[in-house]
């Protein structure tokens, strides 16, 4: 799976705590890889030795089933484990992947990930087909695990069951290329920018998150949680929006406010509140080599809520990070300003 996730940025949003947006660090993975082999058939070996299950299967084998009349029915062995074959069971450090045969994560010297079927292990060192038929040689513990193809494609990467670099990437990828451009990590949603229109937004999709039609992760989805959160429990609530430049923040905001201004609407406040974001672009914003449109500011939007629920006011903070910090504050109440 070449480049997973290479050219797409990533934003992270959670509401009422503070997110922080990691890029795992890439590990030695890889660096490790060897030798090119040949000829990995003789090294085929499908009985798997270190399996505790191993003894139960052969004993079971001659097990006559239920039915066979006349014959005497043997109890069977119970597999014993010796001191010695449970310490050894302890002391084994070959890696899980490689000791069950199964795919597993490889990172390649040029740094992308492929998944690959471990066909043999001995000792410290694996031997690895890869998607294109090459055979690799690697260090058994520079193996990272794969996920079982039913869990490719989770709504929230807590479900997966290894929870490393190539499976997130993978997730998201496989999630990203049906347009699926939100996934949640627990409280967290991962949205993926896809520089392109999906079909996700709109009424009807504001609709179906408000009566939870939907539960598909999505923005909308984040910014009804907070809603309801601050009805019930009467306390403020955050979302936090985080990325690099270009990632997104911009527009995954847009669309949270857009939701606020439908849910909490009424007034026509709702319509004035969205009408200050070309209006804080065309001063604030400038084209850069990462994002044609990029916020030079940060910005902190508070939209208040009367106690029926629907938008009162709002007030926006932009602040710049320079050598001496400045915070500009442009009041949204009472809109004369606009
Ligand atoms: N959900 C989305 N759907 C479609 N396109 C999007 C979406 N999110 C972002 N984009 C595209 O990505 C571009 C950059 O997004 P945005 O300006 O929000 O990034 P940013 O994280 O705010 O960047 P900066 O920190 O530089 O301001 C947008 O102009 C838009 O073309």
């Amino acid at each position: 799976m070449p480049d997973l996730l290479e050219e797409h940025e990533s934003v992270t949003l959670g509401s009422s705590n503070a997110i922080a947006s990691s890029s795992p660090e890439n590990g030695a993975l890889g660096r490790e890889l060897s030798e090119e082999v040949q000829d990995p058939a003789g090294d085929m070996d499908l009985f798997d030795e270190d399996s505790p299950y191993s003894e139960i299967t052969r004993s079971l084998e001659g097990r006559p089933s239920i039915g066979d009349e006349g014959i005497e029915s043997v109890p069977l062995p119970l597999p014993s484990i010796s001191q010695s074959s449970s310490e050894n069971r302890w002391s084994d450090t070959t890696p899980y992947p490689s000791k069950k045969k199964i795919h597993s994560w490889i990172q390649l010297p040029n740094g992308n990930w492929e998944l690959g079927k471990i066909i043999s292990t001995s000792g410290t060192e694996s031997v690895i087909l890869l998607p294109d038929g090459k055979v690799l040689k690697v260090k058994a513990e520079s193996l990272v695990p794969a996920n079982p193809d039913i869990l490719d494609g989770v709504d929230d990467l807590m479900q997966l069951s290894y929870l490393n670099e190539p499976s997130v990437l993978y997730n998201l990828q496989y999630r990203y290329n049906q347009d699926m451009i939100y996934t949640k990590a627990g409280p967290v949603l991962v949205a993926i920018n896809p520089f392109k229109k999906v079909p996700l937004y709109g009424n009807d999709y504001i609709q179906a998150y408000k009566c939870k039609a939907i539960e598909s992760p999505h923005v909308y989805a984040i910014t009804d949680t907070a809603i309801r959160e601050m009805k019930r429990d009467e306390v403020n609530q955050s979302i936090i929006i985080s990325g690099e430049s270009g990632a997104g923040k911009t527009e995954t905001a847009k669309i949270a406010m857009q939701y606020l201004a439908a849910l909490g609407g009424g007034s026509g406040i709702e319509y004035e509140i969205l009408k200050t974001n070309p209006i804080l672009e065309a001063f604030g914003n400038a084209k850069t080599l990462r994002n044609d449109n990029s916020s030079r500011f940060g910005k902190l939007i508070e939209i208040h809520f009367s106690e029926t629920g629907k938008i009162s006011g709002a007030n926006i903070q932009t602040c710049k990070f320079t050598a001496e910090f400045v915070v500009k504050t442009i009041s949204l109440i009472p809109f004369e300003v606009f």
